[in-house]
């Protein structure tokens, strides 16, 4: 299996290096060059296996000789040992014909964990043959850096730097970032909204000096391999409603555009999914894109579903490329615009993405009000991120069973979840005293040069 980059300019890799490289260099994001694509009997045999079996046969093919089966399979194992629920992800029921895929029930309480638990152990194993030493640089809107900590903490041949938007991440996952003790990890809290830090995360990768220098690796769903563990679960929850035979569609609430791209892949490897939903709260670049063809910036705003608050979809670079028929030049030409503020997506690539993906947007009060109605219907308590997807699923139902993505602990974002219920739900008696943790925290600049030495300097000591 080889990997392409999306501007069609970097060295074709394979899964290993891919996984290693983050983001390519000339600036794109790597693609496999062909998706596998599984037979009806073998997405058949799915039903009933346990997670991990449904994720080795999903991602295997993906990976050439990076790892032997047994060396994965030992992988995959330990990745999710540490999930709270037998089910790793649970489906729950939520109406007639909608369930709610409990993506949460990982270590650090949110979907990212599916993906950041296995990297953590392919890295690791991966760099125990080289014996190599990396740093590790990402942009988080309070997930994917708490899923970092938790999988990297600690270990000898890897530094971490997260970059986090002061003042714009829930107390529960500041905390989670600030309170490991292990000294190869380092929260910084920057200057602006998680746009800027993704920002100066990619203008690191693009300074070769300083990418070389430091050997550069990514762990944000710029990296392939974090989009394909999320791929598992579209299957295993298919499977589970009863694909192939039967068509299911689903509801992701979407950001950054990586986890809604793994659906994608799901569905052109044969799984027959009918709808995927894109749902935005108010920073709705995304959905209207969809509605308008104008992929235009207006500016971050602070929401109550925070995770969310991006308007640089990163991986909605992986969609446009296979929308402008794996086009480098035309995609490189359009990330030149989008830094200039937005551009408008031909009618060709329209017609393919709508063709692909529906769209909605999910206000603060119908947020709120989802998440009232919700409990008081089913007794479920939907984080907020999550009730943007449920408000959005409501609006999409068809035929197919939908499954909407729940993609973080209600737990995660008390404040937002008392508002709308007037309970306060309880952090899992392992976190329970994560405030009294001592906090460790450098706050930074918005500013490419200093966050690049104080990098150096810390990974010095
Ligand atoms: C809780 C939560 N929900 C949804 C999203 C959106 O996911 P994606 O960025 O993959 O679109 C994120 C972060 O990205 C998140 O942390
Ligand atoms: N919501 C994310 C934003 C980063 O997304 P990623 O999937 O590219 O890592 C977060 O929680 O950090």
């Amino acid at each position: 299996m080889r990997y392409i980059s999306t501007r069609g300019q970097a060295p074709v890799l394979n899964f290993s290096e891919a996984m290693m490289t983050g983001l390519a260099r000339d600036g794109g994001l790597y693609v496999p060059e062909v998706v596998p694509v599984l037979s009806k009997a073998e997405i058949s045999a799915m039903a009933g296996l346990s997670y991990e079996d449904v994720a080795f046969r999903v991602m295997r093919p993906y990976l050439g000789s990076t790892f032997t089966d047994a060396e994965f399979k030992g992988l995959i194992a330990k990745a999710y040992a540490g999930f709270s629920h037998a089910a790793r992800a649970p489906l729950v029921q939520l109406g007639p014909n909608h369930f709610l895929l409990e993506l949460f029930h990982g270590p650090t309480l949110a979907f990212k964990d599916f993906a950041m638990q296995l990297i953590g152990q392919m890295m690791q194993a991966a760099l125990a043959k080289t014996g190599d030493r990396i740093t590790i640089v990402g942009a988080t809107s309070g997930d994917t850096g708490s899923a970092a900590m938790e999988a990297f903490r600690g270990l000898a041949n890897v530094d971490l730097f997260i970059l986090y938007p002061h003042g714009r991440v829930s107390d529960v996952q500041r905390c989670q970032m600030t309170t490991p003790a292990e000294a190869n990890v380092y929260a910084l809290a920057m200057d602006g909204d998680f746009d800027n830090c993704q920002a100066r995360v990619k203008d690191m990768f693009n300074d070769f000096a300083f990418r070389d220098g430091v050997r550069l690796a990514g762990v944000n769903s710029i990296n392939w391999a974090r989009v394909l563990a999320q791929v598992v679960y579209y299957f295993y929850a298919a499977v589970a409603l009863g694909a192939p035979e039967r068509s299911v569609s689903f509801t992701v609430p979407t950001g950054n555009f990586g986890d809604i791209f793994a659906g994608y892949i799901a569905r052109k490897m044969g799984l027959p999914i009918e709808q995927l939903v894109i749902a935005t709260n108010q920073n709705d670049i995304l959905n209207r894109a969809m509605k308008t063809g104008d992929y235009v910036q207006n500016g971050v705003t602070a929401s109550i579903s925070p995770s969310m608050d991006i308007q640089v979809s990163s991986n909605f670079e992986r969609a446009l490329f296979d929308a402008y028929g794996r086009d480098g030049a035309a995609i490189s030409a359009l990330m030149d615009e989008l830094k200039a503020g937005g551009f408008h997506i031909s009618q060709g690539a329209m017609g393919m993405l709508r063709e692909t993906f529906a769209s909605g947007r999910c206000s603060e009060a119908e947020t709120l009000a989802t998440i009232t109605r919700a409990f008081a219907e089913t007794g479920e308590v939907l984080c907020p991120h999550s009730a943007v997807g449920v408000k959005v699923a409501e609006e999409n139902l068809g035929a197919a069973p939908m499954i909407t993505l729940a993609t973080a602990h209600p737990a995660k974002f008390p404040d937002a979840v008392e508002s709308a219920m007037g309970v306060r739900p309880n952090l899992p008696p392992r976190m329970a005293d994560l405030f009294d943790r001592p906090e460790r925290v450098t706050r930074v600049p918005n500013d490419l040069g200093a966050l690049q030495a104080l990098i150096r300097e810390r990974i010095a000591r």
